[in-house]
């Protein structure tokens, strides 16, 4: 049992929702008590909750894990030089033990700035569950499937086995990943959705990243890319689409109507130079859309604090109106709608009885943060990841007064500088 004791809340609830002063007691994986009364919990770890903010985890919607020896290697490129020249080669010789390493470090890494679920794409997918649970993170591991020599179905057997071994995991759930309309044939995809459907996961993919990636479809099909999915019935599975930068009208509709999740991943998009994504078109149309930080290799970090911020400010720019993605529709973003796209609305991304607790706590003493007028915009658009105090996830305390309760980071920080050198 956990009690946070006089703690602010940001439930996410309903907009300007704040509990000024409440006590919230988490018993297993699950909080079970929201009160301003005192809560008699004798047996409880308590944790002091005076300057202190929670809100619930954020839940990072798109990245690449086990990238993290590539970060600040290939800067100012654009994103198919980005993977060409820079970045497929070093992955090409990535040892599966590296892999390990460089993902246990992207999740320190998101740990630290509040993240509690990631919604990751990478290989081996059975070695990042793993390390995910091991490190006691929420998350869903889709295998990206890119076509090479090894036969698609080589590569659906091996994801039916590692979604079987997670199975019954609390924490994380293994999916197909198809890379994206330029990398994966016609005849993956049908197998990729049709394994999504038997196993009712969603679907991961990058989509309408570039303006090349679109001219590039509609050279090769006569449709868009996102046409071109639908055409194929892929987003009759569950889908989460990262990016979306560059959409016609009609893509906009197909996305709305089937029920397509979007992943916005802003830093990324702007540092690839890909484009800015018209979100508050998307949201205005009731596309579903959360936040992502893509790798830590085209970021150059995983601080969703920063991603929410570059999200509001673009839209505000994008739309030439300040009043676009306001701070609790960007907090909204990172919470409630990653895990609408997870299909774990209900029990996750909100302060509520009854939902996993899956908590991230800030503390308000920081000179950043101060003086603190409210307390909503002072999480977008002034907070960072060094403000995160505590992280909970599924019951357990993470990271408390800023350390890591697992791993020593020291230990995890030599052994990636050590090892990112066999790639640079
Ligand atoms: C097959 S595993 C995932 C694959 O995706 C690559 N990747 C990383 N970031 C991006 C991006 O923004 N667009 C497209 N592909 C990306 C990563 O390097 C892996 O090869
Ligand atoms: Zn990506």
């Amino acid at each position: 049992m956990i009690l946070l004791k006089n703690i602010k809340a940001i439930p996410m609830i309903e907009e300007n929702l704040i509990y000024e002063n409440v006590n919230i007691l988490i018993e297993g994986n699950r909080i079970v008590k929201i009160s301003k009364d005192k809560i008699d919990a004798k047996d409880a770890y308590k944790i002091d909750g005076t300057c202190k903010l929670v809100i619930p985890g954020l839940i990072n919607l798109h990245t690449h894990l086990g990238m993290s020896f590539f970060k600040n290697i290939a800067d100012d490129l654009n994103l198919m030089d980005w993977l060409e020249k820079e970045i497929w080669p070093r992955e090409a010789k990535l040892t599966p033990e590296d892999i390990e390493l460089a993902t246990k470090y992207s999740i320190m890494e998101a740990i630290k700035s509040g993240t509690s679920t990631l919604v990751d794409m990478y290989n081996p997918s059975s070695l990042i569950a793993r390390s995910m649970e091991e490190m006691g993170v929420r998350g869903l591991v889709s295998y990206g499937v890119i076509d090479n020599e090894k036969p698609i179905d080589e590569k659906i057997e091996e994801i039916e086995e590692a979604f079987l071994e997670f199975k019954d995991s609390d924490l994380v759930t293994v999916n197909p990943g198809p890379h994206a309309v330029y990398t994966v044939s016609r005849e993956s995809f049908i197998k990729l959705r049709d394994l999504a459907l038997k196993l009712n996961t969603p679907l991961h993919i990058h989509l309408s990243e570039t303006l090349s990636e679109v001219q590039n479809t509609i050279k090769e099909f006569s449709k868009t890319p996102v046409e071109y999915l639908d055409d194929m019935g892929i987003f009759n599975a569950k889908t989460i689409a990262a990016h979306c930068v560059h959409l016609e009208d009609k893509d906009f509709e197909i996305l709305a109507k089937r029920n397509v999740s979007v992943a916005h991943n802003p830093c990324s998009n702007l540092k690839l130079a890909s484009g800015i994504a018209d979100v508050q078109k998307m949201l205005d149309m009731g596309i579903n859309v959360g936040l992502g930080t893509d790798s830590s290799s085209s970021n150059n970090n995983l601080d969703m604090f920063e991603e929410m911020k570059f999200a509001s400010l673009l839209a505000k720019v994008k739309s030439n109106s300040p009043t676009s993605l306001k701070a609790y529709k960007v907090l909204e973003m990172a919470t409630v709608n990653g895990a609408r796209a997870i299909g774990m609305e209900n029990e996750l991304g909100k302060i509520k009885e009854g939902f996993l607790a899956d908590l991230a706590i800030i503390d308000l003493s920081g000179v950043n943060l101060n003086p603190l007028n409210n307390l909503i915009s002072c999480l977008v658009y002034s907070a960072n990841s060094s403000n995160v105090d505590s992280l909970i996830v599924n019951g357990k305390i993470l990271l408390e007064g800023g350390k890591l309760k697992i791993l020593g980071q020291d230990t995890l920080m030599n052994l990636a500088n050590k090892r990112k050198e066999a790639y640079k």
